[in-house]
């Protein structure tokens, strides 16, 4: 369960303020995020991703108060329990796919390394067909392909919460269907929460509920 009470969070020297009173996604829920740009999508998931720290208010994700963490207790809750994919992918062109899979094993010491996860990564690779691109630089394979990378990436450490940020944003529509529905199928085969912005309405259909963040969104005037 993610829950938000009285939340406020602005950046430095930026009219951008996001306020908001209460929202509450559910284990398991899968939700789509909406709103014109600029109105704090992606801030939420940082937020949520504990990236970001609220000025004000309340924050609860898996049973954990964010604001009673450390950092190294943050980019610990990051690690063990969020799965982020990123709308630029984030994938290292000179790697291969299987090394981008494995990434986050390479560069958190708190993730295990062993047979059962390299086992899961083919697995993974296999069910969004890219397992015949497991040896091929990422530079060499189409932005769909590159997408479901940055999929099994985020989904291989089994996160209890699933951040997408436009993860379909650069795909044509058919791709942008697949994809989506990778997301919700893989979020619902290991209970997972799903929550995913997109600017796209035909996408929409699938979740169980969409949050439209313009409603927390306010411009106040800076000096
Ligand atoms: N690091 C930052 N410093 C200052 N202002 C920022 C920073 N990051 C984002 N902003 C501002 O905060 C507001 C919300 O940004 P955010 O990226 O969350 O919007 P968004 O809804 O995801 O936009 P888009 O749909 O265009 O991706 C914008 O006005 C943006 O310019």
């Amino acid at each position: 369960m993610i829950q938000m009470q009285q939340l406020k969070f602005s950046y430095p020297q930026s009219p951008f303020r996001l306020s908001i009173p209460e929202l509450e996604v559910k284990d398991a829920e899968k939700v789509a995020v909406v709103g014109p740009s600029g109105c704090g999508k992606t801030t939420l998931l940082n937020l949520i991703s504990g990236i970001l720290i609220p000025e004000q208010g309340t924050l609860i994700s898996c049973g954990i108060d964010l604001k009673t963490l450390n950092d190294s207790q943050r980019r610990a809750y990051r690690i063990s329990k969020v799965g982020f994919v990123f709308q630029e992918f984030e994938l290292i062109d000179y790697l291969n796919v299987y090394e981008n899979i494995l990434l986050p094993y390479f560069i958190n010491s708190t993730l295990q390394l062993d047979e059962g996860v390299q086992q899961r990564a083919r697995e993974l690779a296999t069910s969004m067909q890219i397992d015949s691109y497991f040896n091929s630089r990422i530079d060499r394979i189409s932005q769909g392909e590159r997408q479901r990378v940055a999929i099994c990436r985020a989904l291989l450490p089994q996160p209890q919460i699933l951040l997408a940020d436009e993860p379909t944003g650069n795909l044509d529509p058919t791709n942008k269907r697949l994809i989506r529905d990778l997301l919700l199928e893989h979020a619902t085969k290991t209970n997972a929460t799903l929550i995913m912005v997109t600017h796209d309405d035909r996408l929409l259909d699938q979740f169980e509920r969409t949050i439209d963040i313009e409603r927390f969104h306010e411009m106040v005037e800076t000096a």
